[in-house]
């Protein structure tokens, strides 16, 4: 059964000074016939009109490229055409294509689902490719590069095959079982525990380091303290405007504010909360307070504003807020700080840049999505109880089931599901 051929602009919507339709699919030379006449030499662009194939009318004079599969970015045929990127030059060829039998136009990620599907790219890669495209940081542009590249990919192919190989040796243990000297196939079961837990520890490094995802939601950096300690004016400072309504009287803020900020490449999510007292007799204020606790659980750094001790968190960064009006030997050890006069917030900036520093994966190192740290969780797991198995028909079942995680990793047991998840997050086009 021969899947449809589709079709999209890829360069963006128009209007633009360019619009790159692509074509692809088994009728898309065929289609590019049809509208081009005689096709360019393969790879070689050249300009030709298009006419519509039923009414001989010119829709365009484009630059007209062929890409034989499978060695294309689909893994199928592939045209190109470089059309005028005005709305009606585009959507005049569009028109054109969806006429002709076959042809239909793409859905969102669907040229990339198809790489995947022809085995250009795997699934780690694809999910690169989606991160590199909603990249908005250069440290997300940097880590989803190299996943795009495989970098993923080629680790997992690494102990896919390290548990391929162990797996051999297990099947031949098995078949010599009776034949061969007993303290020989012990020695050599021994030897093969031993480097399934290697394996199963070189995959806990990589499930150690901080999600992928984190990257793109940003650290959660919360504003905690006692009523009117500044929490609002704070944050104001921090973020660069006046995001958090502030006053002097106790009690101002009620809802938990989130307030989204990029600095040096790296993506932050600020929260705001009511200031905490056991007093409040004000229902609404008390829920406020609520949310503040369940925020402060949450957070993965809280900016304490309060004299008394921290509540229980994460990662603390004792502040001494309003330092402009206090006294300046009071802070004892805590970053004195003023949103009034702006002293001390480039210190809390870095104070925050430290903590980041781990909560963050490292760019040029192994880090999953969660999806990934699901499977590379399960074959971890496998691999383990394999390092403490003494029968070799259980120790080989172990490790079946870590090879079979590799391959729900890298997407060769993906289920529709996870595909429709991953492309519908892609544009039209990609
Ligand atoms: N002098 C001085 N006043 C400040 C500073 N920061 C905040 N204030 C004042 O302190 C009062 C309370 O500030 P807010 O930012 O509303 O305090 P909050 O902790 O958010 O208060 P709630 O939301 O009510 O819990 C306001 O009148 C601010 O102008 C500061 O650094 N210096
Ligand atoms: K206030
Ligand atoms: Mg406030």
């Amino acid at each position: 059964m021969a899947a449809d051929t589709i079709f999209a602009v890829s360069s963006g919507r128009p209007p633009a000074a360019i619009a790159v339709l692509r074509i692809s699919g088994g009728g898309a030379l065929d289609a590019a016939t049809l509208l081009a006449g005689r096709l360019p030499p393969l790879r070689r662009a050249a300009v030709r009109a298009l006419r519509d194939p039923v009414d001989k009318l010119l829709l365009d004079r484009a630059l007209v490229l062929v890409f034989p599969g499978p060695a294309t970015a689909t893994g199928e045929d592939l045209v190109e055409l470089h059309l005028h990127g005005g709305r009606a030059v585009v959507a005049s060829v569009e028109r054109a294509l969806a006429a002709m039998p076959g042809l239909r136009a793409a859905e969102p990620g669907e040229f990339t689902r198809r790489a995947l599907a022809h085995g250009r790219i795997d699934l780690t890669e694809a999910e690169g490719l989606g991160d590199l495209l909603s990249a908005e940081t250069e440290a997300q542009r940097q880590m989803a590069l190299a996943n795009s590249d495989g970098r993923l990919r080629r680790a997992v192919a690494d102990w896919t095959a390290t548990a391929t190989q162990l797996s051999a040796v297990v099947e031949a243990v098995l078949d010599h079982a009776d034949e061969d000297d007993v303290d020989a196939a012990d020695e050599v079961l021994a030897d093969l525990r031993g480097r399934a837990g290697v394996l199963a520890d070189t995959i806990g490094v990589a499930l150690a380091a901080p999600p992928v995802e984190r990257l793109r939601d940003g650290i959660r950096v919360v504003l905690a303290g006692p009523p009117n300690a500044g929490k609002s004016t704070l944050l104001n400072a921090l973020v660069g405007r006046e995001a958090a309504i502030v006053s002097p009287v106790a009690g101002t803020t009620r809802d938990v504010i989130e307030i989204p900020v990029t600095r040096e490449g790296m993506a932050w999510l600020f929260l705001d909360t009511a200031g905490l007292r056991n007093d409040s007799d004000d229902p609404i204020e008390r829920i406020g307070i609520d949310r503040a606790t369940g925020s402060i659980a949450a957070a993965d750094i809280v900016l304490w504003l309060g004299d008394d001790a921290p509540p229980a968190a994460a990662r603390v960064i004792s502040l001494y807020p309003r330092s402009d009006v206090r006294d300046p030997l009071g802070a004892d050890g805590r970053i004195a700080v003023s949103a009034a006069t702006g002293a001390g917030i480039d210190t809390v900036w870095g104070a925050l840049g430290r903590e980041a520093a781990s909560l963050l994966p490292k760019v040029d190192e192994l880090a999953l999505n969660r999806r990934q740290a699901h499977h590379a969780g399960v074959a971890q797991a496998a691999l383990q109880r394999a390092a403490m198995q003494d029968d070799p028909l259980l120790l080989a079942e172990e490790l079946r089931y870590a090879v079979q995680a590799f391959a729900a990793l890298t997407g060769m047991r993906a289920t529709e599901a996870v595909l429709d998840d991953l492309f519908g997050r892609f544009c039209i086009g990609k």
